[in-house]
């Protein structure tokens, strides 16, 4: 399984629905899901005006930074059937435009996840819980096991600090991956941040088997031959059975 996190091409969600459909038609026959960086969320009905107005009025949310939102989405949804992988770095998530998976951050959702897990499910999403680097892994646990069910069935496992991409892979957050792979032998477990040709061979190695990539995949001149190594990687490091 690999992801892409395409960038924001402003804030026209028609403009950037148009533009990501062109990035899909380019890479999308080798990788399976587009990945949606939710920093604030709006409604889908507010201006670009109001977009940024709002930025600056809700400043000091989860993430300082606002990238792509349900408008983008409602637009992308029309050029494509791709599952729409949503990353939500918001303090209080909402309805969907069109949204496949749903992951919400653990450390907003500690007290209500179950209700949250619940109402994602009813709106057809599949829900899957991230984590920030400094948020110990256990905190995932309950999530993923209540009397024989698995609630969530993918850990998201931040490997830079939320809010920007461009950063550097942090290492030392493969103990997390590792710890999971270990304990939950099926979880799809998602690494995002920093990684590449050169970083995804760790992150495979310690179980990882679901790649978010940026910059190293839209920085390429042939993006599809990134994608192509970084998913060889996951699949080379792929227990036989
Ligand atoms: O969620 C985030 C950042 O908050 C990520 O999805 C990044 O946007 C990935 O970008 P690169 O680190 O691959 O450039
Ligand atoms: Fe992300």
């Amino acid at each position: 399984m690999l992801t892409i996190t395409p960038r924001s091409s402003g804030f026209d969600p028609v403009a950037a629905g148009s533009l990501l459909s062109k990035m899909l038609r380019r890479c999308c026959h080798r990788t399976n899901w587009l990945h949606m960086d939710i920093m604030k969320l709006v409604s889908a009905a507010l201006t670009t005006i109001l977009m940024v107005l709002l930025f600056h009025l809700q400043d000091g949310h989860f993430v300082p930074n606002l990238t792509i939102g349900p408008p983008v989405i409602e637009s992308l949804r029309k050029h494509t059937n791709a599952y729409l992988d949503c990353h939500l770095m918001v303090t209080n998530p909402m309805a969907k435009a069109g949204a496949s998976g749903f992951t919400f951050h653990v450390e907003v959702a500690k007290e209500n996840w179950q209700q949250l897990v619940e109402k994602i499910k009813s709106a057809g999403m599949r829900p899957a819980v991230a984590l920030k680097p400094g948020t110990p892994v256990e905190l995932v646990y309950p999530l993923l096991c209540v009397e024989g069910t698995t609630p969530v069935e993918m850990v998201l496992v931040m490997t830079v600090e939320p809010g920007f991409g461009g950063h550097k892979f942090m290492p030392n957050m493969m103990d997390k991956v590792r710890a999971l792979r270990h304990k939950y032998p099926t979880l799809d477990i998602q690494v995002d941040g920093g990684l590449g040709p050169s970083t995804i061979d760790t992150a495979a190695a310690a179980g990882a088997n679901c790649i978010v990539a940026g910059s190293s995949v839209f920085g390429a001149p042939e993006p599809g031959d990134v994608i192509s190594l970084l998913r060889t990687s996951v699949e080379k490091a792929q227990p036989t059975t």
